[in-house]
């Protein structure tokens, strides 16, 4: 199952109601009685990175209106939007559609001075840095349902995952702009400030963005498998001499250049049967 991702609203304070059980529930069966598919790998695309849709066989796509409880649309979400309650609802609803595996991508502004434009970052770790000021998707009581009180985070990236993809990589070619690191999501949506790009750096981060972090947590705390990728789209700013600016429009730009061998990377990993 393939579903493009929404950023993280810095002000998410999960309520019972909204990541229920029973409301994942309801939509997974929902779902489930739809189609006679049974996904064991979901997929969400980061910015500029829908095209991994494309790659799928046989589809069955739903309007998201048409889904019991699920987020009429995501994206680009003002900080007191209700609805950015909702993020991390696709990854329980996965888990009860059968998904072992997800994958994620997105977009990121690279800090690690080797990274360029274009590069692919397999990664290896998180900083949820909103999650210090107690920004963390399983806030809230915990539905020993879905997972224990407090989850591991030291292997919430799949390490055999990460080997393969370094490994079929080398093998696509791609071995000179395959690299692994650390992600750090920050709320957005606006970009980072020099003084923070700094601040990133020396903390050991290797890129920068806006999502991604939140669907991990939620995703381990269930149990399931993650892999992830971040396409460097923009060097992130640490000299007050630089005239760049970091913008959308390049973002997406890059993404389009680089999408193939992205999609191409995640399915031979994730869908190895299709590649
Ligand atoms: O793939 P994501 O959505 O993480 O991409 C980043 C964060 C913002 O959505 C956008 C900023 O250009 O790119
Ligand atoms: N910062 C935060 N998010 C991003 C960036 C960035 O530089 N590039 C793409 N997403």
């Amino acid at each position: 199952m393939l579903i493009p991702h929404a950023n993280l609203c810095p002000f998410f304070v999960p309520t019972p109601s909204s990541l229920s059980y029973e409301d994942c529930k309801a939509t997974a069966d929902w779902l489930l009685t739809q189609t006679d598919m049974r996904p064991t790998v979901g997929i969400v695309c980061g910015s500029g990175l829908g095209g991994l849709a494309d790659l799928l066989k046989d589809q069955v796509a739903f309007n998201y209106k048409d889904i019991p409880n699920f987020p009429q649309s995501t994206g680009h979400r003002p900080l007191s939007d209700p609805e950015g309650k909702l993020i991390t609802l696709p990854m329980r609803i996965f888990k009860l559609l059968g998904v072992q595996t997800v994958v994620i991508t997105n977009a990121a502004g690279g800090l690690n001075q080797d990274f360029k434009v274009g590069d692919i970052m397999i990664i290896k770790d998180h900083i949820n840095l909103p999650g210090f000021a107690g920004n963390n998707p399983l806030v809230g009581p915990n539905d020993e349902r879905f997972g224990v009180r407090f989850p591991c985070m030291s292997d919430a990236y799949d390490r055999d995952l990460q080997q393969l993809a370094m490994e079929v990589g080398q093998e696509l070619g791609y071995g000179d702009f395959l690299k692994e690191g650390v992600y750090c999501v920050l709320g957005g949506p606006s970009f980072e400030t020099i003084a923070e790009c700094r601040m990133l750096h020396l903390l050991g981060v290797d890129a920068v963005g806006m999502s991604t972090v939140h669907e991990v947590i939620v995703a381990r705390h269930c149990g399931m498998r993650v892999f992830a990728l971040s396409l460097i789209t923009n060097l992130a700013v640490t000299d007050y001499d630089s005239e760049e600016k970091a913008n959308h429009e390049e973002v997406l730009q890059a993404g389009k250049q680089r999408a193939e061998q992205m999609e191409r990377l995640v399915s031979s990993v994730a869908l190895p049967e299709r590649s």
